[in-house]
């Protein structure tokens, strides 16, 4: 073929493409209430992982998925991972994962898009100004639990598989979805699902795509690590009943005021870490990362302000997206056994188990971890010389994840955006934790990207949580769009 003939091949597909992509996106408008109603079916679903009680809707939840994946004539299969060990010793079923295939032309790029379908625990009288599980539009806002992290993302892919079908487009790339339900609580069990389904499932994925986290500000962006997570327990038991304040107080040496003492060790009012050993695992700032930093548009102010807080731990941009991002940090989340209960009861509670994290960063390791924070309390306990019990138990230990942003999958997504958006994405990191992300790169080798379509003031894991209308539609564009570009990259690059 002679250069003259190449380039108006060229042309007559990119008009193609061009054409194709002007139908997609009419079909995905014309189809945007379907969509919201998707998602408010989807809400209705009180899926948190976190809750035993709640386990059959976790199970229903994924059923729903599977279901709506099949109908659409994808190779669905629920995975069973097994059993989940509580740490009173019991175990419970954990829900099933849902793989999907939608194409398998061997010319292809085969991506696999992972997302998860559980949520974070929610309650009215938390303080949310609508019921959780019953999406609420509010001035383009749709709120509801798990809207934003990670219902609307999910659906939004699918979504965008369905568009292609629906007028009856090839899609560019094979699809392949593999949806948990147990994210929100370190994804137990999908490890050993990766490992077992590497050579079969995941054989020929070449890329990895999850849409699972937050823009920094309205412009849209491209995530290129996550932080990973120790999750900890620690149990002061004493007495062998709850007991009258007034009447055993000040005979007796109380659990939570050990607790108190122990927690109060771990980290300093400037958010210094005190556990030895944990500083001094963080890889050095680089010049580098130092100018990417500086180079984000980002308003502290702003962020400050949206966060309702009147003084931040740092004022100046990059150490704020620094600690936010690629520093660990210690968060003290709750004290289980403890009087919480609006009223004055006066009781010296038995036992008492703190539930507090340690975000991990590169080069911390959650074995290592796990060590320092399980010796390093105890050595502080012991210095009280308490006769009271102390057991500490990490219950989630997830690696930090990190990507190349000069791989092809990133030119990719700065296309997508480009087309959708008209406008150049920030290159961001998410201070929280996907923990699959890591071990989806270690084991099959892929790369990954994170494409987030939720906006930065969605509200994941706090009282009214959202997802825009907007993000959630010119999301499933985005999506429309990425895929399309995937096929554009060159079969070599890994
Ligand atoms: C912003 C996070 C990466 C979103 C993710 N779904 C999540 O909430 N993970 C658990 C966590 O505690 O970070």
């Amino acid at each position: 073929m002679n250069l003259q003939t190449l380039s108006i091949v060229l042309l007559v597909i990119s008009y193609a493409q061009a054409f194709h992509y002007i139908k997609l996106v009419q079909y995905v408008d014309d189809h945007q209430e379907e969509y919201v109603e998707a998602l408010r079916d989807w809400v209705a679903i009180e899926s948190d992982s976190s809750n035993i009680q709640k386990r059959p809707e976790l199970h229903r939840m994924m059923e729903m998925v599977a279901q709506k994946l099949r109908l659409m004539g994808g190779t669905v299969e629920l995975v069973d991972i097994g059993e989940q060990e509580l740490p009173d010793g019991q175990t419970i079923t954990l829900p099933k994962v849902v793989t999907a295939q939608f194409g398998s032309d061997p010319s292809k790029h085969t991506v696999c898009v992972y997302g998860h379908v559980d949520v974070q625990p929610a309650k009215l009288e938390d303080g949310w100004a609508t019921d959780p599980y019953n999406l609420t539009d509010i001035s383009g806002n749709m709120y509801g639990r798990g809207t934003s992290d990670n219902k609307a993302p999910v659906l939004a892919w699918i979504h965008a598989v369905k568009a292609y079908q629906a007028l009856s487009m090839v899609l560019p790339v094979n699809v392949k979805f593999l949806i948990e339900g147990m994210e929100e609580t370190g994804s137990n069990g999908l490890d050993a699902m990766i490992l077992a389904q590497r050579d079969t499932f995941l054989s020929d994925v070449d890329y990895i795509i999850i849409s699972d986290c937050g823009w920094l500000s309205r412009r849209p962006a491209l995530t290129y690590g996550t932080r990973g997570n120790c999750y900890f327990f620690a149990e002061v038991e004493g007495p062998k009943q709850d007991l009258h304040s007034g009447v055993y107080g000040g005979a007796v040496i109380e659990p939570m005021t050990d607790l108190i003492g122990i927690l109060d060790t771990l980290i300093s009012p400037s958010g210094r870490i005190l556990i030895p050993g944990i500083q001094e695992a963080v890889a050095p700032l680089s010049d580098e990362e130092w100018k990417m930093y500086q180079d984000i548009e980002f308003d502290v102010n702003h962020f400050k302000n949206k966060t309702g807080v009147n003084h931040l731990m740092y004022n100046n941009k990059v150490d704020l997206l620094a600690h936010r991002w690629r520093y660990p940090t210690v968060s003290i989340h709750g004290i289980m056994g403890a009087f919480s209960d609006p009223g004055t009861k006066t009781v010296i509670p038995a036992k008492v188990t703190a539930k507090f994290s340690i975000r991990q960063v590169p080069d911390m390791d959650p074995a290592t971890v796990k060590k320092q924070v399980t010796h390093y309390l105890h050595s502080v306990f012991a210095k009280r010389k308490s006769p009271n019990k102390l057991k500490v138990t990490m219950v989630i230990g997830a690696k930090p994840w990190l990507a190349d942003t000069q791989h092809p999958l990133y030119e990719a997504g700065k296309a997508a955006i480009k087309r959708v958006f008209n406008m150049e994405p920030d290159l961001i990191r998410e201070g929280g934790t996907i923990p699959i992300a890591r071990t989806f790169q270690d084991v099959t080798g892929k790369s990954i990207i994170m494409m987030p379509i939720g906006g930065f003031d969605d509200g994941m894991h706090s009282q009214n949580e959202k997802m825009s209308r907007y993000n959630y539609i010119e999301g499933t564009k985005l999506f429309i769009a990425y895929l399309n570009e995937v096929a554009q990259i060159t079969k070599t690059s890994g």
